[in-house]
């Protein structure tokens, strides 16, 4: 892994497209978030990780502030990179980019998602996103999955493979905070890092997504949905992301509804995903979120974001762990990580998309995604 210079420490995102993007509009209501100290979590401090626990029992979302810690910084600087990387990507030839689409090579999710590719309601309305989605065991050379990836991306493995060893710390304290939840205790504290390898045995990627600008009031650019894995770290410099607040959890005098996340800068968005409301038996939430348009003049721009999705490995069953408890005959009805995401991954498709698809593809049924859901 590399390192930065402390007087190149990024406090934002640079890449090209972001030094001329105008602000976030300053009176558009949005859902209150908690913004956690990465410092303040690596000290081991009681308050702000209670303050994770509690975002991850009611909203599922937090932002972490990445700046004041060695690590966060060096997160910042590689997810730079990413962006950079994301622009000269997205940049190339479409035939280029078909050439890598997933579905050309057979048993992976990897690889190119090209604009419309997917639905994003249960009309089959096309979306409006490109995706590349970089598998964590390619970067790792850990054994390669069938996915194609152009040059563009080739060369740049090595800061792949940075933003991934990052992604991979990082995240690893957050999965020992949830580790506690889950009553795995402190003798345990492996077992969830280990779930989430970085080899082609596992969900777990680095995902590029870009958005071009489209018609006020034209449909979503990406379908709302629940993350299919464990926890994804968001890296956002325009807003557009929305999230479904429900009726118990907004603040006094507001409604319930779809709520714009406000991009902040220095700081990453983590969310946490279906297994963990699997595992947790519905204690922890995986809240369902969409991209819309930028806000105000921010719609006019080109949107890229960028994740790290922590995902588990493909056998592991995505049943409750711990001290939740497992009915003795229900074995059979917990599908592998795998068999969760194939399902979820297959009924979007808009090539085949069909009457009944959307339902199929459906994810954690928690009372946040029914109100969600209904309000589609
Ligand atoms: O681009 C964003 O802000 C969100 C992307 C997202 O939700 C996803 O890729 O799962
Ligand atoms: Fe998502």
């Amino acid at each position: 892994m590399g390192s930065i210079s402390p007087d190149s420490a990024p406090n934002g995102f640079n890449s090209p497209s972001s030094r001329e993007r105008p602000a976030f509009p300053a009176d558009l209501p949005v859902a209150h978030i908690s913004n956690i100290s990465h410092k303040k979590i690596l000290e081991g401090d009681i308050d702000e990780i209670s303050k994770v626990i509690k975002s991850a029992r009611d909203i599922g979302f937090f932002r972490v502030d990445l700046r004041e810690s060695e690590i966060g910084q060096r997160f910042l600087a590689a997810a730079d990179n990413m962006f950079a990387l994301a622009e000269e990507t997205f940049d190339l030839p479409a035939e280029t980019k078909l050439a890598d689409s997933f579905l050309k090579h057979g048993d992976t999710l990897l690889g190119y998602k090209g604009l419309g590719a997917s639905v994003v309601d249960k009309e089959g309305t096309r979306d409006n996103n490109e995706q590349y989605w970089i598998g964590c065991g390619d970067i790792e050379g850990n054994g390669r999955s069938r996915a194609v990836y152009n040059d563009v991306i080739n060369n740049k493995m090595a800061q792949l493979q940075e933003f991934i060893d990052l992604g991979k710390i990082v995240t690893d304290r957050f999965l020992l905070i949830f580790s506690a939840v889950l009553g795995l205790g402190p003798e345990s504290k492996d077992f969830l890092p280990k779930l989430h390898s970085h080899s082609n045995n596992s969900g777990s990627h680095v995902r590029l997504l870009k958005c071009p600008p489209k018609p006020e009031n034209a449909h979503v650019n990406l379908q709302p949905h629940t993350d299919w894995g464990t926890l994804t770290v968001l890296f956002n410099m325009l807003g557009g992301l929305q999230i479904f607040v429900p009726e118990n959890l907004v603040a006094p005098g507001e409604e319930a509804g779809w709520k714009y996340v406000k991009p902040e800068p220095g700081m990453a968005l983590f969310n946490l995903g279906d297994a963990f409301v699997k595992w947790s038996d519905g204690e922890l939430k995986s809240t369902i979120h969409r991209v819309s348009n930028p806000p105000g003049d921010q719609a006019k721009h080109t949107r890229y974001s960028l994740a790290y999705f922590t995902r588990p490995n493909h056998n592991v069953p995505l049943k409750p762990l711990g001290r939740k408890v497992v009915p003795a005959d229900a074995a059979t009805l917990y599908p592998t990580f795998k068999e969760w995401a194939l399902r979820r991954a297959m009924a979007g498709r808009s090539d085949s998309f069909k009457e009944g698809d959307w339902e199929k593809g459906q994810g954690t049924e928690t009372v946040m995604s029914a109100q969600a859901r209904a309000a589609v």
